[in-house]
């Protein structure tokens, strides 16, 4: 159904190909689940699939994509629209309408659906996604995830044969991504659609996989298999598929369920040891980093924050989680002064942030947003650090040797724009990380990013926390939370309705439950590095067990630092082989 032959892109003026070497055949039916490192070239393949490379990015592809027997190159997007149907990286880029409920009609009226299947197909979908109450909604009022849920039900509802979607959950909150997951399932099986998906969050989305193309990088040729096998020699590795390589389990487990069948004998071996207990909470300086008494906020006239209360101390790292559109982005606008609120009172670090000029604000806190574009101005990535490291007052050179740490390999020429999304969310993240403010807020902060680059980020930010700096991240990624967060606060609503060490947290229910959590329940292990330690077979001296959001070798005076040491340095994203769960005595 999607052939590559001997593909090769090349952007203008780039000095490699983004590309090289693809030459495969994808059949119909079935479900092809992408994987790769950051910055490997998935997104590319992508847009090979759907035409949008080269016709809209510009840049030579030679050999030949075909998708139903047409030829991507000499058909435009437009030309098979009525074939592949695509959901980018970001949303907002795609939409075409105004509203909810326009922007799931449009693909239909432009291939002609006659108007009474068209109202069938929007009230389906409207329901299969969530989006009811939303459908006058206007699109850019729209929470992150909302949005994402639009662009793919604006795709579905068009029944393409062919659906391409570039990390189509990377937004979604846990249930969400169940759902979309299933109902692509349910295509594939059902209508013989054919499904192609980039995701790296491979717990997610694994288990529906009919097979995985990996794209390894590092000029390596693209693997296409049965996913159990390809994962059993991929750079990239889900929690669970970790945890079966720590324990010799052959052959791997790619869901819970198989994983739990076989978790008897690693229960047994892991019997007396003990679970490390939650991180010790930092001690409460005299200013909190956030206090929030009885916080109301409203997003034009909506109400979008009720009577939050929230307290996070010095050197603490809190998770705020929760469904699409509970208000997360919101609280933490509100901590930047982007909001004020309408009653309560907020103070970040002993000041109002809404009553504080910016420059003064940058020495108290800082954003990543959610959209890292949002953040970045300069025409280079070089220009954006040195800019970086001038306003934060940093030493020069801060800001690049935190890209440099974070995903080797990035050119400092390229534009911010042409970098991928994992390659841009570092970019964001170096320039605020380089400002090193006491309280650090990092919204969503790991779409595109690899396990190698997420390992390497909870280092830095875990570093940060034992400086004395506060982190809040807003985070669907559960895996993220249990390996990062001392602390999770749940929101629903607006408001908050769940507060507890993360532990507690994430266990109280399956829809925030780490893998590990999820197979060796009911034990409270919470990560592999954690089971990796336990079962490690001679502690060093005066080695602690590792707590949550520990990263192998990240132990006190073990100075290995950020486990990277992996530089390819060829813009591929490196860092291939240093996933979450290596080099820890990993006892297989
Ligand atoms: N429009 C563009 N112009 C120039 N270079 C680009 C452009 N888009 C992507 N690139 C480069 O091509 C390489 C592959 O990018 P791509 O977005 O395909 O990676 P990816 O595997 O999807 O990454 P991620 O996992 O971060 O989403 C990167 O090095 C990126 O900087
Ligand atoms: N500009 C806006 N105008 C009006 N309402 C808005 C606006 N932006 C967001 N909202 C609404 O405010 C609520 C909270 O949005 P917010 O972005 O804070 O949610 P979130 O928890 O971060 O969601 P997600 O997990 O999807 O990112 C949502 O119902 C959203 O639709």
């Amino acid at each position: 159904m999607i052939r590559f032959e001997q593909v090769e892109m090349v952007y203008p003026g780039a000095m490699a190909p983004a590309l090289r070497g693809v030459d495969l055949e994808l059949p119909e039916g079935e479900l092809t689940l992408l994987v790769g490192p950051s910055g490997v070239g998935k997104s590319t393949l992508l847009g090979a699939v759907c035409g949008l490379v080269p016709h809209f990015t510009g840049g030579t592809l030679t050999g030949r994509v075909t998708v139903a027997g047409r030829d991507t190159r000499t058909h435009r997007p437009r030309e098979l629209a009525d074939v592949v149907g695509f959901v980018g990286q970001d949303p907002l880029a795609h939409f075409v309408t105004g509203t909810v409920e326009d922007e799931l009609a449009y693909g239909m009226e432009s291939l002609g659906v006659p108007p009474p299947t068209m109202r069938r197909r929007v009230e389906e979908t409207l329901d299969l996604l969530g989006l009811a109450e939303l459908r006058d909604r206007a699109l850019g009022d729209l929470s992150g995830g909302q949005q994402q849920r639009v662009a793919i039900g604006s795709v579905l509802t068009t029944h393409p044969r062919v659906l391409v979607l570039d990390e189509p959950t990377s937004a979604l909150d846990p249930p969400a991504a169940e759902e979309v997951l299933a109902v692509l399932q349910r295509l594939v099986h059902d209508l013989g659609t054919t499904v192609l998906l980039a995701e790296h969050r491979l717990e997610r989305v694994v288990q529906y996989a009919d097979r995985v193309l990996l794209l390894p990088g590092g000029g390596r040729a693209p693997v296409l298999g049965d996913p159990a096998a390809v994962l059993a020699g991929s750079p990239v590795r889900p929690p669970v598929v970790e945890l079966g390589r720590l324990a010799g389990w052959s052959p791997l487990p790619l869901s819970v369920r198989d994983a739990r069948r076989r978790a008897a004998g690693l229960r047994e071996r892991l019997g007396e040891a003990p679970v490390p207990p939650a991180r010790r909470t930092p001690d409460t300086s005299p200013v909190p980093a956030v206090s929030l008494r009885s916080v109301g906020v409203r997003r034009g006239r909506r109400p979008v924050l009720h009577e939050v209360e929230l307290e996070v101390a010095a050197g603490e790292a809190v998770a705020l989680m929760g469904r699409n559109g509970a208000g997360k982005s919101t609280l933490l606008r509100t901590l930047v002064g982007m909001h004020r609120a309408t009653s309560g009172r907020v103070a970040v670090d002993g000041i109002d942030p809404a009553r504080t000029a910016p420059r003064e604000l940058l020495r108290h806190v800082g954003l990543v947003p959610q959209d890292p574009r949002d953040l970045l101005y300069a025409e280079t990535v070089g220009g954006e650090c040195e800019a970086a490291d001038r306003d934060a007052g940093a030493a020069p050179g801060t800001c690049r040797a935190l890209v440099d740490r974070l995903l080797p390999g990035i050119d400092g020429g390229t534009h911010p724009r042409d970098l991928s999304e994992g390659q841009r969310l570092v970019l964001a993240l170096a320039v605020v990380l380089a400002a090193a403010p006491p309280l650090l807020l990092l919204d969503e902060p790991t779409r595109g990013l690899d396990y190698a680059a997420k390992a390497r980020l909870v280092a830095v930010v875990r570093r940060l926390t034992g400086e004395g700096h506060a982190v809040v991240l807003a985070t669907h990624d559960v895996e993220l939370a249990a390996e990062l967060a001392d602390r999770v606060v749940v929101m629903a609503e607006g408001e908050v309705v769940a507060d507890g060490p993360t532990g507690e947290v994430v266990t109280a229910s399956p829809a925030f439950a780490p893998q590990v959590a999820k197979i060796l329940a009911p034990a409270g292990w919470l990560t592999v590095p954690q089971v990796a330690h336990a079962l490690a077979p001679e502690p060093r001296p005066g080695a602690r067990p590792p707590a949550p959001g520990d990263e192998p070798g990240d132990e006190p005076g073990d100075g290995s630092g950020d486990g990277s040491g992996d530089g390819s340095g060829d813009g591929s994203g490196g860092a291939v082989d240093d996933a979450p769960g290596r080099g820890t005595g990993g006892a297989a």
